[in-house]
Parts: C-alpha cells; structure tokens; sequence
C-alpha cells in the first residue's frame, strides 16, 4: 500500500512545518531522536492514588509496540500523556524530541494534530458528518496558515488524499459521502484510521478499538492497522487488554511491567 507515501498532497507545507518546528524545538528530526520518550513520568488523578509511575520507555520511529494490561491499570491515561490531553505531575513525554506538556495549549493542540494520530475505543466519529466531512475535520485542524500552499487549499486535491486513503483501508469509494452513522463498525473503524492518518502523523495511537468485533474481523482489522502504520512510516502504540491481539506485534510489553503504579494495584484480573 505505498500509495499513502506516494498521492500529490500539501506535503511539502506539512514537512515544513514539521521540520520548522521540531528543528526549532529539539532537533526532532535527527533519526537518533525516538518518536516516544517518557521519563520519569509521573501522574495521578487523584494526589493519593497515583495511576502512572514510569521511570523510562520508549519508542523508536516507525517502530510498532502492543501494549497489554488489565482494565482500569491506566493504559488510556498513558495515551493521554503521550498525546498531551494530560499532562504530568512529574517527568515527561517527549515526542520527535519535543517535551508536549511544555507547549503552550494552541501549539500542543497543533502539534498533537500533526504529529499524532489517536484512533480512540469509540472511535469518536461525528455520527452525522459524511465520511469526507469526519477526514476533512481532522485536515483542518492539522492545517498550518503560516505554510500553507495552493496545493494543500485545492479542495479537490484533499478530496483526492482521502479517496486514496480509504482505498488503501479497503473501504469502498462510494462510502465517502455517507454519514458515518450508516457505517458498519468495522467501517467506522476504518474510517477512524484514515483519519488519525491522513495528516502522515510520525505516531499513531490505537486504544482498543476492536472489542465489538469478532475473531476475524479483529484480525482484518489489525492487518490493515499495522499495514498502513508501516506504508505511512508512523510509529505505532496499540493498547489492548486482549492479550491474542499480541501475535500482530514483534514488540509485546505489559503496562504492569513497565509502569511501578499498576504493578502495585491489586487488580481483579491478576488476583485470579
Ligand atoms: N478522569 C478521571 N478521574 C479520576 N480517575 C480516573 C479518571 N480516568 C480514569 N481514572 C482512573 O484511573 C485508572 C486508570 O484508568 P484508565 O482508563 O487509564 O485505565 P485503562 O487501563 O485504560 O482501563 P480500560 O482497559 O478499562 O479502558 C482507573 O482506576 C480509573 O478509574
């Protein structure tokens, strides 16, 4: 599927912009650099029930790790570090170099749309939006007036970039113009990659989208997942506690293992 790497695109806004800012920021663009660093990361919801103590993880570009662990050990909250929805009481995540809490919240917000894709449990697609509309959304927010090009404003070329996605995702083409609401699920999981994809984000973040499926949808779904994170060059972060999605990744951690706070929560699922 190398069609995502090859489409006529804004790239050339994209890239720099992307090199502009982690240039600018912290060399992000040196293949020394991981595309996921946490350091002594620290994080609680409440001050006397830390859920995330992690004293050092990462990730390498385009690298593809699952990450496993019971409900409720704090993989979402992790994801939510890692793409800056929350940020921590101590330590950091650094992202293609870039510490993301220390951004200020419109320079997060953008850099989190251009640099991470999430694709979320329910994959928070707006229900009455077309297909087009949901991807477009996700465009625009990425968009950079600064660096912006003739190409990247051509409606038709956008139009263009999201057909050769789906197609990539194996969705049919007249499925653009529907609303998301008439999908199938595994459609509107589809659609959910396409989207976190679209800006060729560097990391794309995968939070257990496949629990309504059955055995072989799930495994459809995790080989054109994986699939498209490699032709987009993205490194992958897939959370799931469904432990038989393990054999789609050479990289298989345990949040428990990695993360001091869940190892000592006594969790129902390891009492048995
Ligand atoms: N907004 C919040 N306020 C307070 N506690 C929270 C909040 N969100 C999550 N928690 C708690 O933090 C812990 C970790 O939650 P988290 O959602 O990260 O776990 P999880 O591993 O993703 O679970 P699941 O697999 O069920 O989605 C849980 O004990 C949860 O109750």
């Amino acid at each position: 599927m190398s069609i995502l790497k090859n489409e006529p695109t804004g790239d050339d806004a994209k890239s720099a912009s992307h090199n502009h800012q982690i240039n600018d920021l912290n060399n992000g663009n040196n293949a020394q650099v991981p595309a996921v660093l946490v350091e002594s990361l620290l994080f609680s919801y409440v001050a006397s029930k830390p859920i995330i103590d992690i004293k050092k993880w990462q990730l390498g570009k385009s690298e593809q790790v699952f990450l496993y662990g019971p409900s409720g050990c704090g993989k979402s909250t992790l994801l939510n570090l890692i793409s800056g929805i929350l940020s921590p009481q101590g330590g950091k995540v650094s992202v293609l170099g870039t510490d993301i809490a220390r951004l200020k919240t419109s320079k997060r917000d953008r850099f989190r749309a251009q640099h991470i894709g999430v694709v979320f449990q329910q994959f928070n697609l707006v229900p009455y939006l077309s297909v087009l509309d949901n991807i477009q959304l996700a465009m625009h927010f990425a968009n950079d007036d600064s660096n912006k090009t003739d190409a990247m404003k051509k409606e038709s070329t956008k139009q263009q970039r999201i057909a050769s996605m789906l197609h990539a995702l194996q969705l049919p083409s007249d499925c653009i113009l529907q609303k998301a609401s008439e999908l199938s699920v595994g459609q509107q999981q589809r659609v959910a990659i396409a989207r976190a994809l679209i800006n060729k984000p560097d990391v794309l973040i995968v939070d257990e989208p496949t629990s309504a499926l059955d055995a072989a949808a799930k495994d459809a779904f995790m080989q054109v997942l994986t699939d498209t994170a490699i032709s987009s060059n993205a490194a992958l972060i897939f959370v799931s506690h469904d432990q038989s999605l393990a054999r789609h990744f050479k990289r298989v951690e345990s949040l428990t293992d990695i993360n001091y706070t869940a190892a000592a929560m006594p969790e129902p699922e390891r009492r048995t």
